[in-house]
């Protein structure tokens, strides 16, 4: 029995990654210093994998951006409109690989980001690649290799791994109409043979390939490109162990075509989908050969393993196929959990009851390795001690009075249909919205964020510190608003809002004030990039004791004669980005933060905010991975949005809004959300959204994005009001908004204030051209 390890967080335990990256790009130190921090990083995550009993140890989990990024960079598969970048000596490699994450002006070149994506149900984003009907695979980086020898010098043999090659062909996208990415298969194969080549050329002994599309639905012919992919990687390299990674979900249909797969391992995500196990045991279709490696210590949430539920499981499969053919791991890679849970000392934010149920990534590779001994019964005495405490904090747990508070519950029993309705339809809102808010037609509005600078978050740190007093930290914070407040005015824009400069993160902020919820102090996860969020833990029921937001919001309206708009997350987002109890479902959970939020927006329109927002940028990344179970999570999640919604009059104008995602398959459960305008994410993908509203009449306004905020390329007001005559040609001038297509939080001041001047020029050029856009 061997304990094995798909990925680490690669972002350093006290964030040196991100910090690195940012002066990098800021121009405050130079690319050695950059690639100097990543080496030390890896070799700490190597060396840490090792101590705590990792036999098998991931290379090439690293990323200075993202790992899909750079397997599109190592198979030459680059967009062509980064060809300035390649043959323009003055622009390095990593010059182009930025440029392809971030976008490029710079030097009298201007290019576009490629666009970034939800990575399947997380909060992780991935730089989608972009194919053409042509489109070609050279090898032209050595990275994987050059990762595994940088192991070896320290004395690790570990495996490789990459994003398997039909995964890799469908998280990408068609640039080019009439053909299929999955047709590539076969110009991709050759590609990936010479990189498995290399790594056998170099002795490598395991490679893993992480195929989570297995996860989905996949068509018959996607079924076959993975045999036929796998059936072809091992004749050819017969020596070689290859294990095919999935994760996040079941097999369901996909698992003939799994168990068919001649490969040395199968691994399994048993904490998704626990019956895996048995389902594969009951179809009498594993290969002889085939060794399974079991993700029983979840690697999507920060509980403590259930050592007893996870040594039946291990016992079920050893009685099986015996302990040799048997890996232990996590159920997937680790990126996506916090990294150390020693370093959370803070009892307030984290009592030490709630922490002796807590595991973070590193003690994570603990419990696989305990977990391993325990089933091997290596060093009885010591790890049967292990196991009982184990079980201790879990029987403890279940019955802490932490946990339980009977009037959320009795609430909760006592909702109502008309709990979820506003009084009345659409159609008599926005009559009664647009005599109470006399918006001009294109009505411009921001997301929310406006730059976190430096600053703030120093204003922050020191308050926290204590080296500012409270009504220091305020002072400082509503001077910030009102200069906001001004900018906006200034500019022309239509809607304000109050900036969030007193917010940490949309969640945590929530997550800090709500009953039910801890925190973290260093509990940080990689969102995209350089980016990272704290997600709160929900561990209890959730209440709120007083209003979150409101004061704020009302400070903000107080300085202006136009409407501010009150800013909230949502319901199904607070869930999704935060790390959820599982002592009951999560629709519940959901419904419980519902009450809350809608207590709050009636606390915001009593106020005097005729218009609030409440964000639900995760709607579409909590949908489950296969379609049979997207109707379940459709009705709760919506339901739990509409009842935050539904406690205010006709009058008070309610928003949405979404980032990040697909939302076409979704597009008439969005609109069943009932928001009176969503202001959407569409810029990246060139209004791709739009091409749904050809069929499906959406009945609400609705503010496509103009432009990308998470890239610091300023757009062009010819390029936003093309997109929006491209939305007038499926949308009635009407119902159209014009907005940026996220928060403006990650950006700097310099281009905020261009990018923000142009677009409303932008939205009075559409106004001009109104009648003909009608
Ligand atoms: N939870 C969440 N998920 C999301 C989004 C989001 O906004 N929130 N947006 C989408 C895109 N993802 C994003 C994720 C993170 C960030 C982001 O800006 N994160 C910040 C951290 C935000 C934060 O928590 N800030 C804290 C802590 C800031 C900090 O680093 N403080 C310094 C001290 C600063 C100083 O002394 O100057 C430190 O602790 O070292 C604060 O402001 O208080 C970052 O990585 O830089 C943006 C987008 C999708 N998912
Ligand atoms: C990821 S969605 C962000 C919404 C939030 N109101 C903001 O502007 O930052
Ligand atoms: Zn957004």
């Amino acid at each position: 029995m061997k304990t094995t390890n798909l990925g680490y967080p690669r972002i350093g335990s006290k964030r040196e990654l991100k910090k690195t990256l940012e002066q990098y790009w800021s121009g405050k130190i130079n690319v050695e210093s950059l690639l100097d921090t990543a080496k030390s990083i890896r070799k700490e995550n190597w060396l840490l994998q090792k101590e705590q009993g990792i036999d098998l140890i991931p290379s090439n989990d690293f990323s200075l951006y993202d790992q899909v990024l750079d397997l599109s960079v190592t198979l030459g598969c680059i967009p062509e409109r980064y060809s300035a970048l390649t043959n323009n000596p003055a622009f390095s490699s990593h010059d182009l690989y930025f440029a392809m994450a971030r976008g490029i002006q710079k030097e009298g070149v201007d290019i576009t980001a490629m666009e970034m994506t939800k990575w399947f149900d997380t909060n992780y984003h991935y730089i989608v690649p972009e194919f053409t009907k042509n489109q070609t695979f050279n090898v032209s980086s050595d990275k994987i290799v050059n990762e595994y020898k940088e192991a070896l010098e320290l004395g690790i043999k570990t495996k490789p791994v990459l994003i398997g090659p039909v995964s890799f062909l469908l998280l990408g996208k068609e640039k080019e109409e009439d053909f299929h990415r999955i047709d590539l298969l076969e110009r991709l194969l050759p590609a990936y043979e010479e990189i498995l080549q290399q790594l056998s050329d170099i002795d490598a002994e395991h490679v893993q390939l992480d195929e989570p599309y297995l996860a989905l639905n996949l068509t018959e012919k996607e079924q076959r490109a993975v045999h036929q992919t796998y059936a072809y990687f091992t004749t050819k390299f017969p020596n070689l162990k290859i294990t095919v990674a999935n994760y996040f979900d079941c097999f369901g249909d996909n698992i003939e075509t799994a168990l068919s797969l001649p490969v040395h391992t199968l691994h399994l995500d048993l904490v998704r989908c626990s019956s895996q196990l048995d389902d594969i045991i009951e179809s009498g279709k594993l290969n002889s050969y085939t060794h399974l490696s079991l993700g029983v210590v979840d690697g999507r949430n920060i509980w403590k393993n259930d050592y007893e539920k996870s040594l039946k499981l291990i016992q079920k499969a050893i009685d099986f196929i015996g302990a040799e053919r048997i890996l232990i791991a996590p159920s997937c890679s680790l990126l996506h959990s916090p990294i150390d849970l020693n370093l959370e000392t803070n009892k307030e934010n984290l009592s030490s009851e709630l922490k002796q149920w807590l595991a973070f990534a590193k003690q994570k590779l603990g419990e696989v390795a305990t977990l391993k001994k325990l089933a091997n019964k290596e060093n009885l005495s010591e790890n049967l001690e292990k196991l009982k405490k184990n079980s201790e904090a879990h029987a403890n747990r279940a019955t802490s009075a932490l946990i339980h508070n009977q009037q959320v519950k009795q609430r909760l029993g006592a909702l109502s249909a008309k709990d979820d309705q506003r009084e009345s339809t659409f159609p008599t809102r926005q009559k009664l919205q647009k005599e109470a808010l006399d918006l001009p037609l294109f009505p411009t509005t921001t997301i929310g964020s406006f730059p976190q600078t430096k600053d703030v978050r120093s204003w922050r740190a020191n308050f926290k510190k204590g080296n500012l007093s409270i009504d220091e930290y305020n002072a400082l914070l509503e001077k910030e608003t009102k200069e906001t407040i001004e900018f906006q005015e200034r500019t022309g824009l239509d809607v304000l809002v109050h900036g969030e400069f007193e917010r940490n993160d949309m969640v945590e902020y929530f997550g800090e004030q709500l009953n039910g919820f801890a925190f973290t102090s260093f509990g940080w996860v990689q969102s995209y990039g350089s980016r990272c969020v704290k997600p709160p833990i929900i561990f209890g029921d959730v209440s709120r004791d007083t209003p979150m937001t409101v004061k704020w919001s009302a400070f903000a309206q107080s300085l202006t004669e136009k409407p501010v708009k009150g800013m909230l997350t949502g319901p199904v987002t607070i869930l999704q980005w935060s790390f959820v109890r599982n002592d009951q479902p999560r629709s519940e959970t959901c419904t419980q933060i519902a009450l809350a939020i809608r207590d709050e927006v009636v606390n915001l329109e009593a106020a005097g905010l005729q218009v609030i927002q409440i964000d639900e940028p995760a709607i579409r990344e909590g949908l489950p991975l296969r379609k049979e179970e997207w109707d379940t999570y459709l009705n709760w999640a919506i339901r739990a949005f509409r009842i935050s919604a539904s406690g205010v009059k006709d009058e008070t104008q309610i928003h949405t809004h979404m980032c990040y995602s697909e939302f076409n398959d979704i597009i008439s459960n969005i609109a069943d959300m009932d928001a009176d305008v969503i202001t959407i994410e569409c810029s990246r993908s060139q209004m791709e959204l739009l091409d749904v509203f050809a069929t499906f009449k959406y009945p609400n306004e609705i503010g496509p994005g103009v432009y990308d905020i998470h890239s610091p390329r300023v757009p062009e007001r010819a390029e936003m009001v093309a997109l929006m005559e491209k939305a007038a040609k499926q949308i009635p001038v009407e119902q159209l908004w014009i907005n940026p297509d996220c928060g403006l939080k990650t950006r700097h001041w310099p281009e905020t204030r261009e990018a923000l001047i142009e677009m409303v020029a932008a939205a009075r050029e559409c106004r001009e051209k109104s009648s003909v856009l009608a």
